[in-house]
């Protein structure tokens, strides 16, 4: 791992960096962050910025209880990004971009190409993007929910090489260092399975939001885009003295050499799938240009969507196969579904050979 050899770099800087002690914002641990920003650039390197921080810096302006409700949850952030995108500025002489996002934009095909479009021409002329989440508009269905996630789905957007995750623990340990005195820094990633995810503590610390979960999350979604990821400690300089030197500082996860196309990432990844047909158990090419799967196929139908959202194909013992753009809404394909139950009804419906799903970008799931 050597920072030298990445051009675009997303650094995202979790709460406890912006606010520590959930005093507002400090600069505290922004400086030396902000230092390491202007190396990466005058290294030539361009860096996007993902900063979480709005709900803590925003918290001393509320007569906060100890789980303030989601509506002042909102309102902390709405007064913190202020000061935090303000504290940023202050720090680093430079232009800087407010960029606030939510799942929702990066689902939808046109905003997502409108996001990356226009992060390119930020960094075409020098402007450094900040990067968080529309805090205020989101809702349960709407949100990323963390900015781990948010930081990993932005990296792929502008095809970054590098994701690092700037936290308040060296990195990931086989168990939570904060409960277990004996917890080992794991130094390299290559296969994010089901084990890397059980070192992941429920806890999190008193400001973040997803802990380790996120992270390993965020972690899978850009090494599967060929993105190397990093999570070290943002509160030590120490850190980003050793990322400026071609050292590892924390845990490396390794970028996947074969990475998915970027359309197949964003299905896989990005977006989140409104429904699910489930579909007998033949073997099913999903690559090539046969037709793939037609209406005799379908056993079930889950959910509500229309033609062109992403759904997910599954076989009866639950084995997901794919993730694909639909071509006919849910309402269709349950009658469909249900004319097939009736023996005595010869209907029609779809042409034969008639695929359900959309020939492109499919993503083919590990399962299948
Ligand atoms: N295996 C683990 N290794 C490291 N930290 C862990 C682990 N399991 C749980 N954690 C927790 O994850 C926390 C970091 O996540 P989080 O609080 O969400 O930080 P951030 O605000 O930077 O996103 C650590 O403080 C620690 O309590
Ligand atoms: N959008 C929220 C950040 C949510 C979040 O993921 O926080 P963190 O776990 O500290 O990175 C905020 O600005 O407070």
């Amino acid at each position: 791992m050597n920072l030298k050899t990445h051009k675009r770099i997303v650094i995202k800087i979790g709460s406890a960096l912006i606010a520590p002690g959930n005093k507002g914002c400090s600069t505290k641990y922004l400086r030396n962050i902000a230092y390491f920003i202007q190396r990466c650039r005058q290294q030539g390197q361009q860096v996007i910025l993902v900063s979480s921080g709005s709900v803590a810096a925003g918290r001393q302006w509320f007569n906060s209880e100890k789980s303030p409700s989601k509506a002042m949850k909102k309102a902390m952030a709405a007064t913190g990004q202020n000061d935090m995108m303000a504290t940023w500025s202050k720090l680093l002489d430079m232009p800087l971009a407010q960029i606030l996002l939510t799942h929702a934009d990066l689902c939808n095909r046109e905003r997502y190409v409108s996001i990356k479009e226009t992060i390119e021409e930020l960094l075409a002329h020098d402007v450094l993007p900040v990067i968080n989440e529309n805090d205020t508009v989101t809702s349960e269905e709407l949100k990323v929910g963390d900015n781990d996630n948010l930081a990993a789905m932005a990296a792929a957007s502008i095809d970054a090489d590098m994701l690092i995750m700037c936290t308040d623990v060296d990195g990931l340990f086989d168990k939570n260092p904060h409960s277990h005195a004996d917890a080992k820094l794991l130094e390299k990633v290559s296969d994010i399975t089901p084990a890397i995810y059980a070192m992941a503590g429920g806890a999190v610390s008193s400001m973040g939001t997803g802990g380790m979960q996120t992270k390993i999350e965020a972690a899978e979604k850009s090494t599967a885009h060929g993105i190397d990821t990093l999570i070290i400690n943002g509160f030590k300089v120490e850190s980003f003295n050793q990322l400026l030197a071609g050292n590892n500082p924390g845990t490396h996860f390794l970028s996947n050499p074969e990475p998915m196309s970027p359309a197949v990432h964003w299905r896989t990844h990005t977006v989140r799938e409104r429904g699910e047909v489930i579909i007998d158990d033949e073997e099913y090419a999903f690559t090539g240009d046969e037709e793939i799967l037609t209406s005799d196929n379908i056993l079930e139908v889950k959910g509500e969507f229309s033609v062109g959202d992403t759904i997910l194909v599954t076989t009866e013992d639950g084995t997901k196969i794919a993730k694909a753009k639909t071509n006919f809404s849910s309402c269709l394909l349950n009658y469909i579904a249900q004319e097939q139950d009736d023996k005595w009804s010869n209907k029609q419906v779809l042409p034969q050979n008639n695929s359900i799903i959309s020939k492109e970008n499919i993503a083919v799931l590990g399962d299948a």
